[in-house]
């Protein structure tokens, strides 16, 4: 089937790939979002002939109308804008690969108008994965992983669904301050973090994976995409991210998928599942890789992850605490305003506050509000 495409984060590592795939394989592409990057929005719009382009950022809305006036598009921006980019009536599905936790208000348009969903946004699901996986089973909507260690687990399910599940091997490259100790984490700088060893990614998940915090937040994704208990998932470093995860079954028989580390695969999966088409990435050859390695993460000096399963166990809005606090002392990081281990300090310290209210739309808008006042009153 030819698939209709709605794009939010088009700009972006993700996005950008996705439009790859669907060029490869002649899918329409009838929305496209991103924040304030008007040139290549402009670029995109004039290859790819959406319905509807996104600009969130309002300052720019007048000059990308402008750029593109004389083409058949429909310019919107900010929070309403995305929204309706999310529920576009031309599009079958909705590509969600903005960064950061404002990807869960159009993730909730999407399940309500229909939507498939191609999640790569992972805040989403960290801070409303309870909200997010409820309304997309009312509205029988499929939420189809794009995050290449759950886009693994899904492949590695299915045909197994009705098996039971010993243990997801949630596989971490360990970044690039794999076997340091925290001395040695102290001064380092931001071109240090943003040195990951085998993946091309946006700023902010890369700083993620260099503090392991990505892992974290994958582990809440895992549990909420697949219903498996975080104590049932296991993390796992493999130094090369060529085994992507696995599923241990009741009979100790482990389904892996394996493949080289480039994100068009999963990406395109999520968009042809059930099918499998040719893809434009390179093929593994086990010859060349040579060795697979494993190790134990090192839990005290990659603290974040130890943060994270602590802030699952408790539930409720301490996952959206943390992710908040997370996304702004990333950001602090990437400006200079404050150390690498800081981000892990303040992560922890978040969860100080009081998380224990429902999980609604407005409740984590406002924890969102507090975990940025505690961190901005904590540096
Ligand atoms: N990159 C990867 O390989 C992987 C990424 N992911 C996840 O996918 C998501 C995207 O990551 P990645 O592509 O690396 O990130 P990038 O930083 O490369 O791209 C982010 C995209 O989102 C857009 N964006 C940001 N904020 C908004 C907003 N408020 N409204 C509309 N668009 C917005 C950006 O626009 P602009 O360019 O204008 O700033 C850009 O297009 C993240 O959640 C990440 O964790 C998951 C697995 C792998
Ligand atoms: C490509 C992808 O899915 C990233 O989330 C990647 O896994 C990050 O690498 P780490 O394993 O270092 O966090
Ligand atoms: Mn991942």
């Amino acid at each position: 089937m030819l698939k209709r495409l709605s794009i939010l984060g088009s700009t972006g590592s993700i996005g950008t790939q996705a439009l790859e795939v669907c060029e490869a394989h002649g899918f329409s592409v009838m929305g496209l979002a991103a924040y304030s990057n008007e040139a290549l929005l402009e670029e995109q719009t004039r290859r790819f002939r959406p319905q509807l382009v996104c600009i969130f950022d309002e300052s720019r809305y007048h000059s990308l109308k402008a750029r593109v006036a004389d083409l058949p598009v429909r310019v919107v921006t900010g929070i309403g804008g995305l929204c309706e980019a999310a529920s576009l009536a031309e599009a079958d599905m909705v590509l969600n690969a903005v960064s950061g936790m404002i990807g869960l208000r159009p993730t909730l348009a999407a399940i309500d108008a229909h939507k498939e969903i191609a999640l790569a946004n992972k805040e989403t699901l960290v801070t409303g994965g309870e909200l997010v996986m409820r309304r997309a089973k009312v509205q029988n909507v499929p939420v189809l992983p794009v995050d290449s260690e759950h886009s693994a687990i899904f492949q590695c399910l299915n045909g197994y669904r009705h098996c039971k599940v010993n243990r997801i091997l949630l596989t971490a490259s360990g970044g690039p301050f794999f076997g340091k100790t925290r001395a040695e984490l102290q001064y380092v700088t931001k071109k240090d973090a943003l040195n990951h060893p085998n993946w091309s990614m946006g700023q902010k998940i890369t700083i993620d994976s260099a503090t392991m915090m990505n892992k974290g937040l994958e582990l809440i994704e895992a549990y909420w995409l697949f219903d498996v208990p975080p104590e049932q998932i296991e993390v796992v470093i493999h130094r090369e991210s060529i085994i992507h995860s696995a599923v241990e079954f009741e009979d100790c028989g482990v389904i892996a998928q394996l493949g080289m580390p480039d994100m068009k695969l999963p990406i395109q999966y999520a968009i042809t599942y059930p099918e499998r088409r040719p893809c434009p990435t390179k093929p593994l050859n086990l010859w060349e890789v040579g060795k697979l390695t494993f190790y134990e993460p090192d839990m005290e000096t990659f603290s974040c992850l130890k943060t994270a399963k602590e802030a699952i166990r408790r539930g409720k809005l301490y996952p959206t605490l943390m992710n908040c606090a997370n996304e702004l002392a990333v950001q602090l990081f990437l400006d200079g305003k404050i150390s690498f281990l800081q981000i892990a300090e303040l992560n922890e310290r978040v969860l100080e506050l009081d998380g224990r209210g429902e999980v609604t739309v407005d409740n984590i808008l406002n924890a969102e509000a507090a975990a940025r006042e505690f961190v901005l009153s904590s540096i």
